[in-house]
């Protein structure tokens, strides 16, 4: 007899599989679901591999014999699998064998078309009768879904309409969002993601992802098990404890791996069935969650220490364990006393990538290049000021200083010298250096204290200035003034995310930064000359910044210009950057690998897009920009021997094409 504890599998799944390994009458073709509620035991407690155990004999091993002498059947179908006939005292296996058709098709997210079957299909897969008699193509429901997404005015209710489609219809949440990925980015990604996450106990409504709780110590493999796809290729794990500027959110940061992954489907064409959200939950420091009665996750403070570290072990080696060397895991939103020390024990033995250090510096570095177009110069001629040196500010830091050491040959030490960061204490300097934590080190120059930004911008004199702090508004108008006094054309980063952390908008960027137009220099030069009297003819005009944020601005017009602020933000980079890792095989992920990302999406600005300030391409070009991404990243990981799929396709931008998800529907034989 075999005996179970809850869990799921797939036993089967796709498209065209046989209808004989199901059993029954119905001899359908096409979307095959085969599950059982549990994994399958047997006499001596070992867990069958289900996936090589042909079904029949799963089923031969879970009927109860004698079943038909039970009178709770009363008539009705047979008892096949003893659930009526069992006593409280026996063990009974939950099953639910089934063909992807009929009724449990239509609410089968992953092979669910809506109106869009066909007659043929309806008919192939008993679906006539369960839908009304019209049938619309895709394209259709796109154009009445995206109708029904705008009636909310509320970005949350936009938020829950998206999460409802995906969990009904993942090819038509696929194909909305990728056909209107400027609209819907803000929508499913930063900001609303974040509205969703610290409101997510009151819009919960159906589990996604996988949480791995405390509670769950010593049985992760078990749980990884539960998750029903089992050919994973990308997992994008958080703790929870630094969701975006939101800070600890704790169970309810859920939101921000299920938001990436996707966008690596979206973006970056990896198949949804190959990622897997996880939280981890190791309790919240956040008192509003603890004391609130609708809180998700569990309600105790942050594991921290060896308990924390042994829990992320153990879960990084099942994650290994059950899906290969190969599986990419991205670190998203730890706070950065575990970010940096998570990076640094499993970047040799894992394929680890952490999004806010690795892929933000990627991409801001892109955005940097790309500026120098506009502004002139090298690297080496810019002097950069970040306002936070957390995971963001010196990760960005460390890959700008790589690269200008690439480019000049100049040591690494020497070239950081160009770069300079406060915190929440001040300008970072050597005589702090003690009591700084260790990413921060690298980073303390040899200069005076200084206590706040607006000082620091005064003594450093920066070219570029970079917002990541958390602290939404600390780019004041002085800030942003001195700026403009300093440079013609201040390069101006508000990278914090959701907006309303970011460091200034993008209006305030370009209004405080306004340009005095060739009449008004003159005026300048006979103020000089006359005194103060002529400074009443200054004209201003234009805003000189370039900027970008990390969660996206409107166009601004100001006296007849308009200005469109880019979106500075780790998603142009990380769902390319894990198609090339996952399509080459790649098994390490190494920084040469991030600076082939910066190029490739450096190279991705237009003159186009340079005219009109902007210093990343728009995003309704992103697919092909991710192509361009995974094939650079694929380059360079066969160039240092990481890549594993031999042998090396020869046009890679092609074969990152081919690798790519497409959300049209299938036709069901
Ligand atoms: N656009 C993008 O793609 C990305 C944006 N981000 C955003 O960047 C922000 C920071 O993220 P991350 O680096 O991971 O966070 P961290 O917590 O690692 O770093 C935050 C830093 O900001 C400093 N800080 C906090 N308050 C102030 C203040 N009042 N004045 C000066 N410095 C201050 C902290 O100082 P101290 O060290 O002294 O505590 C710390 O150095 C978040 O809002 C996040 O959403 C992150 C990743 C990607
Ligand atoms: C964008 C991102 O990863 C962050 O704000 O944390
Ligand atoms: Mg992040």
């Amino acid at each position: 007899m075999i005996s179970a504890t809850r869990c799921t599998f797939l036993g089967c799944s796709g498209l065209g599989g046989s209808g004989n390994i199901c059993g029954g009458q119905r001899r359908g073709y096409g979307p095959w679901r085969v599950t059982c509620m549990s994994p399958i035991n047997d006499r001596n407690g070992s867990v069958v591999n289900v996936m090589e155990t042909p079904l029949k004999e799963i089923k031969k091993e879970a009927v109860v014999e004698d079943v038909d002498d039970n009178p709770i059947s009363g008539g009705g179908p047979r008892d096949v699998y003893g659930e009526d006939k069992a006593t409280e005292d026996h063990f009974v296996t939950p099953w639910s064998v089934s063909v992807a058709s009929g009724y449990t098709l239509l609410r089968d997210p992953h092979f669910n078309k809506g109106l869009a079957f066909t007659e043929k299909e309806r008919d192939a897969h008993y679906l006539r009768g369960l839908l009304p008699p019209t049938t619309i193509p895709q394209e259709t429901q796109v154009r009445k879904m995206i109708q029904h997404i705008r009636q909310y005015q509320v970005p949350l209710q936009r938020y829950m309409a998206m999460m409802d489609l995906q969990e009904r219809n993942e090819r038509l949440f696929y194909k909305l969002l990728i056909d209107h990925v400027e609209e819907l980015l803000p929508i499913v990604y930063t900001p609303t993601v974040g509205e969703a996450c610290q409101k997510y106990g009151d819009i919960f409504m159906r589990p996604q992802g996988l949480y791995i709780s405390l509670k769950e110590k010593g049985r992760i493999q078990e749980v990884l098990r539960n998750w029903p796809e089992k050919n994973i290729q990308v997992i994008v794990v958080t703790d929870g404890e630094r969701i975006l500027g939101l800070g600890d959110l704790g169970c309810q940061g859920m939101g921000i791996p299920v938001g990436k992954l996707s966008l690596y489907t979206a973006l970056g064409g990896v198949r949804p069935s190959a990622c897997l959200p996880i939280t981890i939950d190791v309790g919240t420091n956040n008192e509003r969650l603890l004391n609130d009665e609708l809180y998700i996750g569990l309600k105790q403070r942050r594991a921290t220490g060896q308990e924390y570290s042994e829990l992320m072990h153990e879960f990084m080696t099942a994650v290994k364990q059950t899906y290969g060397e190969k599986v990419l895991i991205q670190f998203e939103d730890f706070a950065n006393h575990n970010a940096f020390d998570l990076l640094e024990k499993y970047r040799s033995t894992h394929l680890v990538f952490n999004d806010d250090i690795q892929g933000t510096a990627s991409v801001v570095l892109a955005g940097l290049v790309a500026a120098l177009k506009l502004v002139g110069g090298n690297l080496a001629d810019h002097k950069f000021l970040f306002l936070g040196a957390g995971e963001a500010g010196t990760g960005i830091a460390e890959l700008i200083a790589l690269e200008t050491s690439k480019q000049t040959n100049a040591p690494l030490d020497e070239v950081r010298k160009n770069i300079w960061l406060v915190d929440s204490k001040g300008l970072i300097v050597s005589s702090r250096k003690e009591s700084l934590q260790h990413f921060k080190k690298p980073w303390a120059h040899e200069h005076e204290p200084v206590k706040n930004l607006l000082d620091a911008v005064n003594k450093i004199k920066p070219t570029v200035l970079i917002g990541t702090s958390g602290q939404g508004s600390a780019f004041t108008k002085e800030v942003v003034e001195a700026m403009a006094s300093i440079n013609e054309k201040p390069i101006i980063l508000s990278l914090s995310n959701p907006t309303s952390q970011s460091e200034c908008t993008a209006e305030e960027a370009y209004t405080w930064t306004q340009v005095i137009e060739p009449a008004c220099i003159f005026a300048l030069k006979f103020e000089r000359i006359f005194g103060s009297t002529l400074t009443i003819l200054f004209h201003f005009s234009q805003g000189r910044a370039i900027f970008a944020s990390g969660s996206p601005f409107s166009p601004v017009e100001y006296k007849g210009k308009v200005f469109v602020p880019g979106q500075a933000n780790n998603a142009y980079i990380f769902p390319g950057f894990g198609l090339g890792l996952i399509m080459s095989g790649t098994i390490r992920v190494h920084d040469d690998l991030l600076l082939a990302a910066s190029e490739a999406l450096a190279e991705q600005v237009s003159e186009e897009n340079f005219e009109k300030g902007l210093i990343f391409p728009p995003f309704t070009n992103i697919r092909k920009i991710s192509a361009h991404i995974a094939a650079k990243v694929a380059a360079k990981a066969y160039e240092l021997g990481l890549a594993t799929r031999l042998p090396q396709p020869k046009d890679l931008v092609k074969f990152a094409e081919s690798c790519m998800y497409t959300p049209a529907y299938r036709s069901y034989r």
